[in-house]
């Protein structure tokens, strides 16, 4: 299974001068976690890294600090993630027919994930790893005022990886561009295409770091492992 890894983000809610993938995490920058997972998945054959190219020479350093058996390919980021993953798939070997796609910001997802995501892959044209949503949560309007209470039940947070055929994935992109869909995820283009995207049971320790506050949460998750 082929791998895209977006990493070209800036981290502004991380409030850092660099790319919070860059900042280390229990001794390893935070990309390498992700790497590394990447690297124990026994499904993955190939990962392409997207990042900036002034971030190129610190990229290649983390991975000549860790061992990766596999092909990595880097590749140009965007302006915004969804530009970044266009950019991934354009660059894909012409046999990559699937392709999963896992945030460098997500360093806490276990190989079994991926794993598991490469698996139901097989079987569906589009999945997305998510876990139920455990606060309950309001809709608010402008002006501050509660005016929904949604049914839990039916809400999931999304994660990465999230897979797809690569034909579909490419056209709901295209798509998307030509009418100016701006979106946060790559399931969110394939929902708007009416394609289907099938959910499969994420982790709770997958949080994305974003914030200072989950550098700590992930770190203490890291140290658990052992
Ligand atoms: N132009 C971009 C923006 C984001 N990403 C990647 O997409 C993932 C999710 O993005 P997010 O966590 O929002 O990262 P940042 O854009 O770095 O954060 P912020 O929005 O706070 O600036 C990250 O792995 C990030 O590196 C990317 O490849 N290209
Ligand atoms: C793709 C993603 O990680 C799914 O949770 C997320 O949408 C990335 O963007 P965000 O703007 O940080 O939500």
């Amino acid at each position: 299974m082929h791998l895209l890894i977006p990493a070209a983000g800036m981290g502004k809610r991380m409030g850092s001068d660099r790319n919070k993938l860059l900042i280390t995490l229990l001794g390893k920058p935070l990309l390498a976690w992700t790497l590394i997972a990447a690297e124990n998945a026994t499904s993955i054959s190939w990962i392409g890294i997207i990042g900036q190219p002034e971030d190129r020479a610190d990229l290649e350093n983390i991975l000549s600090n860790i061992f990766i058996s596999k092909p990595v390919q880097f590749i140009q980021g965007g302006s915004t993630r969804q530009q970044s993953v266009y950019n991934g798939l354009q660059e894909l070997p012409d046999e990559a027919e699937r392709v999963l796609i896992h945030d460098g910001a997500r360093c806490l997802a276990t190989p079994d994930l991926l794993d598991r995501c490469a698996a139901i892959l097989a079987t569906c044209p589009g999945l997305i790893a998510a876990v139920t949503v455990k606060d309950t949560i309001k809709v608010v309007d402008n002006t501050g005022i509660v005016i929904d209470t949604p049914d839990r039940s039916n809400l999931w947070a999304a994660q990465t990886p999230q897979g797809f055929e690569v034909k579909l994935l490419k056209a709901c992109h295209d798509k998307g561009r030509d009418l100016g869909w701006e979106v946060t995820d790559d399931a969110a283009l394939f929902e708007k295409c009416s394609l289907p995207v099938t959910i499969v049971p994420g982790e709770e320790t997958n949080l994305k770091i974003t914030t200072p506050v989950d550098l700590a949460i992930a770190e203490f998750i890291l140290k658990s492992r052992g």
